[in-house]
């Protein structure tokens, strides 16, 4: 079944949707960053990471989505390591870093469907349907190195906006550089997926987001 062009996540899917955290915790350099970090998220849950400069909400991120390993503690994916080749994390995770990633010299459409590696003409129709929904349409034939930094960041955001079904977005400072008709229609996605049962780790040190997230302030320096 589709809610306009993004699938719905079917009820047997969302009883298995879990991202689960046992005492994590990390170490940059000499110093702790966190310790015993535990929490469970299931299907419409969203969780907002604060933190002050340098607290660890990127590593944090990091290791949720199994790109670095924690120092101790794990986290699980529907039931499985999300460092174990054999979870669902990859298929699953949209991940958009804080970063927009958006490459010079090719243009606002490309990037998308170089990111995504969509295909063809109707590759091309989803990348340009999804800036649209992000508020960018008008510059989708712009190249990276023409867009302002808050397009920049709509263009990654866009991929929020392609009919997959991925059902844990991480996003670390997706708010940052958006303007407020932008911030308005992130919130409103954001909303979206979690009606339709997906999940949403995200970091932010501005007051931005949907309504009723759940929070986890990380300690930071001491
Ligand atoms: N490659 C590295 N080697 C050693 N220490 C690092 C490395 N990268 C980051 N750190 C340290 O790890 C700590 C956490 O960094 P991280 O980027 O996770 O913080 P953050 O809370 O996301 O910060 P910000 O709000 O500034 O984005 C920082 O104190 C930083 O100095």
């Amino acid at each position: 079944m589709q809610r306009g062009n993004i699938r719905t996540i079917h009820e047997h899917e969302r009883r298995y949707l879990s991202l689960v955290c046992h005492k994590l915790g990390c170490r940059r350099g000499n110093r702790i960053l966190f310790t015993c970090l535990e929490f469970a998220l299931g299907a419409g849950d969203v969780l907002r990471i604060d933190g002050e400069n340098g607290s660890g909400k990127t590593s944090l991120l990091r290791i949720l989505a199994g790109l670095r390993q924690a120092d101790t503690g794990h986290v699980s994916w529907q039931g499985t390591g999300v460092r174990n080749p054999d979870g669902h994390v990859r298929q699953d995770l949209l991940y958009i870093g804080h970063a927009a990633a958006v490459k010079d010299n090719l243009m606002a459409w490309e990037n998308l469907v170089f990111t995504e590696l969509l295909i063809g003409q109707a590759g091309k129709t989803l990348a340009l349907d999804a800036l649209a929904k992000a508020g960018l349409g008008a510059h989708a034939c712009t190249f990276g190195k023409a867009l302002s930094q808050g397009q920049r960041r709509r263009v990654a955001l866009a991929r929020l906006h392609l009919p997959r079904v991925r059902t844990l977005w991480i996003l670390d400072e997706p708010f940052v550089g958006l303007d407020g008709a932008a911030v308005d229609a992130l919130c409103i996605a954001m909303q979206a997926h979690r009606s339709n049962g997906g999940i949403i780790v995200y970091t932010s040190h501005q007051d931005a987001g949907p309504p009723d997230v759940r929070s986890l302030r990380l300690p930071g320096a001491n």
